[in-house]
């Protein structure tokens, strides 16, 4: 296991937000995360991040226990974030933004950015154009790009069709299929779109009340019954 969470607790403040979570991500594997609105996803990937420290349980990543380990270590080690929102740097270029993500990986920074722009052609002509004049469909694909210069191990990703058209959301999906089926990269996807999920995780947890509530397949995530 890549990543493994046993009797994770977290909150802010006082306030208990996540009970008891076990959970766990295969080398290579992508695992889905749903669920309604408000229910704990985002601090999850907090806790696992170490924004948020574990007030209970303990996390495992790539064989070490991380659980007293600071964000900004778990992050050389490999621990990347597509955060929700992109959260790119809008007064910066395309290109410092990727200079930002490159900073992490201890490579060469230009050809880690040729790779991952192989990967996400479409920025290749965005290079010098401010971040925040991008589309929020380009901007998605920029935070993933920025993310990946990272050279992440596991990369978590809350919520990236949010507000983005149809026709990036696809750009966006086949992107990540490629990286999982091509560089086995693993995954942990936040999504409220099932079709989308779909696409990626054989393997979908369902997020209720700060617990997981149950794991489903693929398949039966998409003939699940909505929340609403
Ligand atoms: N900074 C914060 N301080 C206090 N409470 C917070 C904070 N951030 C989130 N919460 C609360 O924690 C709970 C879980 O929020 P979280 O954002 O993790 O849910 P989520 O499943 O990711 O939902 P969404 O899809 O809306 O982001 C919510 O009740 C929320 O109000």
């Amino acid at each position: 296991m890549i990543l493994e969470l046993n009797g994770v607790g977290a909150g802010y403040g006082r306030i208990p937000i996540l009970h008891h979570v076990d959970m766990s991500v295969a080398e290579g594997e992508c695992v889905g995360l749903w669920g309604p609105n408000g229910m704990g996803k985002t601090t999850l990937l907090k806790t696992i991040l170490g924004y948020l420290p574990a007030t209970q349980g303990s996390i495992n990543f790539m064989s070490e226990d991380v659980t007293p380990v600071a964000a900004h270590v778990r992050a050389r080690k490999g621990l990347g974030l597509v955060p929700q929102g992109r959260q790119i740097f809008p007064a910066l270029t395309v290109l410092e933004n990727l200079r930002m993500g490159a900073a992490l990986s201890g490579e060469g920074e230009r050809h880690v950015i040729e790779e991952v722009l192989e990967q996400l052609p479409r920025l290749k002509s965005l290079l010098k154009r401010t971040g925040g004049l991008l589309s929020g469909g380009e901007q998605q694909l920029l935070a993933l790009a920025r993310c990946l210069c990272g050279r992440p191990k596991l990369m978590m990703l809350d919520e990236p069709t949010e507000g983005i058209q149809p026709s990036i959301n696809e750009e966006i999906a086949e992107t990540l299929r490629r990286l999982i089926s091509e560089k086995s990269l693993a995954m942990i996807v936040v999504e409220q779109k099932r079709e989308f999920i779909a696409v990626l995780a054989k393997r979908v947890l369902l997020m209720q009340k700060g617990s997981i509530a149950g794991e489903m397949t693929a398949a039966e995530l998409l003939a699940h019954d909505t929340f609403h």
